[in-house]
């Protein structure tokens, strides 16, 4: 694919801005501080869009990302887009392409015109959903085909029923490419959409994308238009991505020069406990968002590993039991349909608390969270970004909190982190807790997973591998509730080996775990989230991965 310089096109902000329709679905609360700046004063009736999509679209006035780029998108150019979390980006690259799309001949049935690749399946389905609302009045249809359901049902209604938009996680799409003659519906599209632009072309998802574009036609053949859209766009993918743009394209942003891309006027915070607190620290952190809120409080806990966000769910679900609103979990090694359900119970509740991995954290659009809560670290500055865009979206209010231990606190000042207004959170006072009674089995697992995830970390702490070994014998003992304190939870040895601490005094290496209730790991042959980022090492993932992070996990690295 051509590669070329772009035009920078950094949106000016209008000075005349007037307030905003509320959204169907997402209106501030009565008496909610909001916050306007991102609406402009240009509303959909009158912007240049036919009356079909008018009629559709639930909102009045265009975000600043889809006045910057509605012209740009209906003019057929390819662009790289960065706009804040929760602006609007995905009406902002739907509606210039169903309008395209709108202006030409209706398609015959068989063929997709508009292809949206999105990191994750649940993201993968809310574009959908959207895309469905915006398509209503139009004679076009939407499909989605992502991994974790039923792939003779995708493969059935592909062949049977119309699809003009096909939103797709890459995995999924890729086993139908190689399986099914879906290559020849592909054949003739007009829109190629990258939704988290910046997670689709890191390494993990990499190979899978670049066998995904062998089976698409050169560009010569079909000359589509390639839009390009994230929050985070470091300036090592922008020259990744514009690769797999045509020399012409528009790299359009909505951030002010130097501005950092989380909201100003979300205040975030850091709360610092040494590890035996952390779960204490949570409940309090969540009980102060209830004292404010009361039954509107609605919080994301994110967790750093499957593992991980499954213990502290259920820590949590005792710890707050009678004080704080219902717990729900979510992460990878859940079924598909587990997680569709929990994501539409959290979605529709008014008041509850999500304890999730990094699967919800990109593009997830929840009505009404009001606080954003981080346990330990995130895996990059980009995901603690798209984690805290999970609150305060579309002129919303929320708020940031994330629980760190002394050494973990180092993060705040690598150079990634150090631009984002993080302040001391207030003295908490920490509640008492009741003691762990999870299973041994995800005690193992869990504690395994923390050594994988923050093993990565270990020089951006600046600690000794002793130090790190003796602060994962705290979490097992003092927050997992590991009972034998002579003896932590036995780790793989290969696994101790690999991730670099494998003769560090107090790792229980075993040859083979064995988990007491059930033998070996209940772990799903699915994405494993990992981190990377801040730490010394570079990720390495599997190449078909279908969802956000992945985490290294028993036996592999961090
Ligand atoms: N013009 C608008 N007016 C009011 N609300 C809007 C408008 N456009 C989109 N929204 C609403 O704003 C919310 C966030 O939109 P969306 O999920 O597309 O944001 P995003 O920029 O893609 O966020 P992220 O970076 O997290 O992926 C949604 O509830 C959407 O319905």
């Amino acid at each position: 694919m051509a590669r070329g310089p772009a035009t920078a096109h950094a949106f000016k902000p209008r000075l005349d801005r007037l307030p905003p329709a509320p959204s169907q679905n997402n209106e501030p609360e009565f008496g909610e501080r909001t916050n306007q700046s991102h609406f402009t004063s240009m509303r959909f009736a009158d912007a240049p869009i036919s009356e079909k999509s008018k009629m559709a679209i639930p909102h009045q006035y265009l975000t600043d990302v889809q006045e910057a780029t509605l012209e740009l998108g209906l003019s057929g150019v390819d662009l790289l887009v960065q706009a804040k979390t929760g602006t609007g980006k995905t009406a902002a690259f739907l509606l210039p392409a169903i309008e395209r799309l709108a202006k030409r001949r209706l398609p015959p049935s068989g063929n997709v015109s508009i292809l949206v690749l999105s990191p994750t399946r649940e993201l993968a389905m809310q574009i959908q959903k959207e895309a469905d609302g915006l398509v209503r009045t139009h004679p076009f249809s939407v499909q989605s085909v992502i991994g974790g359901s039923d792939i003779n049902q995708q493969k059935r209604k592909l062949t049977t029923q119309r699809c003009d938009i096909l939103v797709a996680t890459p995995g999924r799409l890729l086993d139908l490419l190689e399986s099914t003659d879906l290559r020849r519906k592909l054949h003739g599209i007009q829109t190629l959409v990258l939704d988290e632009a910046d997670r689709l072309l890191d390494q993990g998802f990499m190979p899978t994308l670049k066998s995904i574009f062998n089976f698409l036609p050169n560009r010569e053949e079909n000359p589509r238009q390639c839009m390009l859209y994230s929050a985070t766009l470091s300036e090592d993918i922008k020259k990744v991505a514009a690769l797999y743009l045509t020399p012409d394209y528009e790299f359009v942003s909505t951030l002010g020069e130097d501005e950092v891309n989380t909201h100003q006027h979300v205040p975030q915070t850091c709360v610092t406990v040494p590890i035996s607190d952390t779960i204490k620290a949570a409940v309090a952190v969540l009980q102060e968002d209830v004292l404010e809120h009361g039954n509107r409080s609605k919080s994301m806990v994110f967790c750093t590993t499957a593992m991980g966000t499954s213990a502290t769910a259920q820590l949590l679900k005792k710890a707050g039991y009678g004080t704080l609103p219902q717990v729900f979990e979510i992460h990878s090694r859940m079924t598909q349909s587990k997680r569709l359900w929990t994501a539409q119970k959290f979605r529709a509740a008014t008041s509850a608390i999500l304890v999730t991995s990094d699967v919800t954290a990109r593009g997830m659009d929840f009505p009404g969270v009001t606080l954003v809560l981080q346990v330990g670290l995130p895996a990059s500055s980009e995901q603690y970004i798209h984690r805290l865009g999970r609150t305060a979206r579309a002129g919303r209010s929320g708020k940031g909190t994330i629980i760190l231990t002394p050494s973990e606190s180092a993060l705040l000042r690598t150079p990634e982190m150090k631009p984002i207004p993080i302040q001391a959170h207030p003295p908490l006072q920490l509640p008492s807790v009741p003691a762990s009674d999870l299973t041994k089995k995800l005690q193992i697992q869990a504690y395994g997973a923390w050594l994988g995830f923050n093993t990565a970390f270990i020089r951006m702490m600046g600690v000794s591998k002793q130090k790190f070994v003796d602060e994962a014998n705290r979490y097992a003992w003092d927050v997992l509730g590991w009972a034998d304190k002579h003896v932590p939870p036995p780790i793989a040895r290969r696994t101790a080996q690999v991730i670099g601490i494998g003769g560090v005094k107090g790792i229980n290496a075993v040859s083979r775990v064995e988990y007491p209730e059930d033998e070996g790991s209940s772990r799903s042959d699915e994405e494993r989230e990992r981190g990377f980022g801040f730490g010394s090492r570079q990720p390495q993932r599997s190449s078909r991965p279908n969802t956000g992070s992945h985490w290294a996990g028993q036996g592999r690295r961090g």
